[in-house]
């Protein structure tokens, strides 16, 4: 089934309408203004700019002395040498702080645009008429949004003094707090201590006081002060990459994130009516069905250009990735993907106006996953395999740290892809924390062969759903033949109940795997499982507990070796790692290798296929007392596994009942269902025992 596309174009995409159009259209593009198209307003944006020629301005907010004012100094911030224009390589660092690197030819293109006394420089003139002609009145509105945007640091809709004074210190201003109070006075014309964004827009766009029109010298300079180091700050400032607490819980990056409902909605996106974001009380936020939905109705369909991906070029439909992070990338192994788009998410965290800035600031701020455990929890997992995976992944991150750090220390400002910012062991965790547990592996584009790739991506809203096994909603992707665009949607799976909240299946993931990237465990979940080492003493050892006579697992007979090797547990290709539990109960390689080394007949066993071998519902296929030896040695294995924990589920119950932190409860509960795991699995082949000895019986007797 094709998907009518819902989405037109990217309207309300300032980052990458900005970059596409810096890109074709010019240096004028990197200030956002654009010619009207009308022949009289084309006519107007030529005219000369009314500081120089007022008789011809149609402009007339850019009239004022404060404004003028302020653009002398942005233009002063941008002519780093002090030489009075403004050169390629100065405009280089512009368009990098922006995150918009261009190569020397844009550069030089971008240059000869408004070069208009062809010096291959952009002089004061030149750059006061490129910011103040032909200005669009929505477009400049949409840029004064994103500015805002800048300060507006917990995304509540005013600009604190705090926010200003944040922003100007991380541009290196020296501004004290007096000084961003005064700032901001000039500007609060509702006497709230705070800039929303009326006032903001009138200061930007005027640089004085609406409400007052005998404006005094001090309040105007304040004003100009604010406005100018505004707009500075809004062409370079980045975002921090560290975040103060949150009060609310789950705690956000900003306490007050934008709604992403209407922000998708924004972007093309469709989200049904029905469909709100509330709090779990156990899962954290959730989409929830405000009203009865049908089966079958799409609840969110994702435009192409809102999920976040890493590395498509912008031929592909993507925003392309920077070479120092591509390169990082490389670094990465395969098995924690996740770090890779964790690094492009840290670069979109850090820089300014990034178009997912409303998705990223609604991203939890810490995540309770193993790699952010206190040590004495780490240690509290009592299970082997999970260890080693954690501490594997913390080794991970704290190498890549160096690796992260030598890659950034010889870069100039402007192509440090984080803005300038330090990345530790820490922020690269939480980027592939914030990946691992939110992001989905779709497909990409349609390849000339007919296949898709594989790409991890970041779905906005999407990733609001929790987890169920027994999901009510499913992600399904359709290709618009139109424009090839690739739409992802979330589809009713199921007739939803008003109330409920919408549950996608995550993967059919044993609880190591739920545990290491999404911070949660499954009671009872049917898919967890007990990871062993298939060791030749070890079964020995459990079989002869069990009672089996003289069981040779170490020194297995030539014949028998032959078969291990099939099933690689012996020879070259050695996995030597078998599970017990999930759906299979056991492992099927280690069945077979228990149903053949315990059976002494080369030929009864030459008359089975390996497939059989391996099948639990194979009915002891090499005999009733050869199936009793392998499920009884499995059981002493279970005992023995179980001997391996230092606590007893008891022993756990009772600590979790008097009250733990989130991650000693977290430690504690998956601990548990491993044991359960084991458990169950006696349990279950304990049946199977009864069953199988009087069957034996029985034709004992016959
Ligand atoms: C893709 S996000 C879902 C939205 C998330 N609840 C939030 O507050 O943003 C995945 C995270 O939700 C929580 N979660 C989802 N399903 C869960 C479940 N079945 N049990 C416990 N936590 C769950 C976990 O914290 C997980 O890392």
């Amino acid at each position: 089934m094709k998907l009518k596309s819902k989405q037109k174009t990217n309207e309300f995409n300032p980052q990458t309408k900005a970059l596409r159009r810096v890109k074709s259209m010019g240096f004028k593009s990197l200030f956002s203004r654009k010619k009207k198209s009308s022949p009289s307003s084309a006519a107007a944006a030529d005219a000369p700019h009314p500081a120089f020629a007022p008789t011809h301005s149609r402009s007339p907010s850019f009239h004022s002395r404060a404004q003028i004012a302020e653009l002398d100094q942005v233009f002063k911030k941008f002519d780093v040498n002090g030489d009075g224009k403004i050169s390629s390589s100065e405009l280089g660092a512009i368009m990098s702080s922006l995150g918009q690197p261009a190569s020397d030819e844009e550069l030089n293109g971008m240059i000869s645009e408004v070069d208009s006394d062809g010096d291959g420089f952009i002089n004061f003139k030149e750059f006061v008429e490129l910011n103040t002609k032909g200005i669009d009145p929505d477009e400049a509105l949409e840029n004064l949004k994103d500015a805002f945007s800048v300060y507006d640091i917990d995304g509540n809709g005013s600009i604190s003094v705090e926010e200003l004074y944040k922003v100007l210190r991380s541009l290196g201003d020296e501004c004290s707090m007096d000084e961003c109070r005064k700032m901001i006075g000039g500007v609060d014309s509702d006497g709230d201590g705070m800039i929303n964004f009326e006032e903001f827009k009138v200061m930007m766009m005027t640089g004085s006081r609406y409400t007052d029109p005998h404006l005094e010298g001090g309040l105007e300079c304040g004003t100009t002060m604010a406005a100018s180091k505004m707009l500075l700050a809004s062409f370079t400032a980045f975002r921090p990459l560290t975040c103060a607490a949150s009060a609310s819980y789950p705690a956000r990056l900003a306490p007050h994130p934008p709604d992403l409902i209407k922000w998708v909605r924004r972007e093309g996106g469709f989200v049904h009516e029905g469909v709100k974001i509330a709090q779990d009380s156990s899962f954290g936020l959730g989409l929830v069905a405000s009203e009865e939905i049908p089966k079958g109705s799409e609840l969110i369909v994702l435009p192409e250009h809102v999920p976040l991906r890493f590395g498509l070029t912008e031929s592909e439909g993507g925003d392309g990735v920077d070479s120092v992070l591509d390169n990082l990338a490389r670094q990465v192994p395969e098995e924690l993907w996740a770090m890779k788009l964790g690094l492009k998410l840290l670069q979109e965290r850090a820089k300014t106006g990034s178009f997912w800035w409303p998705y990223i600031s609604s991203l939890p701020e810490t995540f309770n996953i193993p790699i952010f455990f206190p040590g004495e929890d780490i240690k509290n997992l009592q299970y082997a395999p999970l260890l080693y995976q954690v501490n594997k992944r913390c080794r991970f991150l704290l190498d890549f740290e160096q690796e992260v750090k030598r890659a950034l220390e010889n870069l100039k400002p402007n192509d440090h892809p984080f803005g300038g910012q330090a990345v530790d062991a820490s922020s690269l965790g939480w980027a592939m924390s914030a990946v691992s547990s939110r992001a989905f592996r779709l497909y990409g584009r349609k390849l000339p062969g007919g296949n898709y790739n594989d790409i991890p991506m970041m779905l906005p809203l999407i990733d609001m759903c929790n987890h169920s096994f027994n999901p009510n909603a499913a992600i399904v992707q359709d290709q618009d033949d139109r424009n090839m665009k690739m739409l992802v949607k979330v589809v009713a799976e199921t007739e939803i109940k008003e109330n409920d909240g919408l549950v996608l299946n995550y993967g059919c993931l044993n609880n190591d795997l739920f545990l290491l990237d999404y911070g949660f465990v499954i009671p009872s979940n049917p898919y967890d499982c007990i990871e062993l080492k298939y060791d030749g003493a070890l079964l020995d050892a459990a079989s002869m507990a069990a009672g089996v006579s003289s069981p040779n697992f170490s020194a297995p007979s030539p014949w028998q070796k032959e078969i291990l090797c099939q099933l690689k547990l012996d020879g070259e290709a050695l996995l030597l790692k078998v599970c017990l539990g999930g759906s299979e109960l056991v492992e099927g390689r280690l069945l077979a290798a228990l149903r053949v080394v315990l059976a002494d007949d080369k030929e009864t066993v030459q008359k089975h296929d390996l497939n059989k071998l391996k099948s639990i519902s194979a009915e002891a296929p090499l005999g009733i007392a050869n199936e009793l030896a392998a499920f009884r040695t499995v059981i002493a294995l279970c005992v023995i596994a179980l001997g391996h924990f230092p606590t007893k589920i008891m022993e756990d119950e009772s600590l979790l009942s008097k009250g733990v932190s989130d991650s000693t409860q977290l430690a504690i509960q998956f601990r548990i269902h491993k044991k359960s795991v084991i458990i169950d699995v006696m349990r279950d082949l304990t049946k199977r025992v009864k069953f199988l000895a009087s069957k034996e019986t029985v034709a004992t007797r016959g």
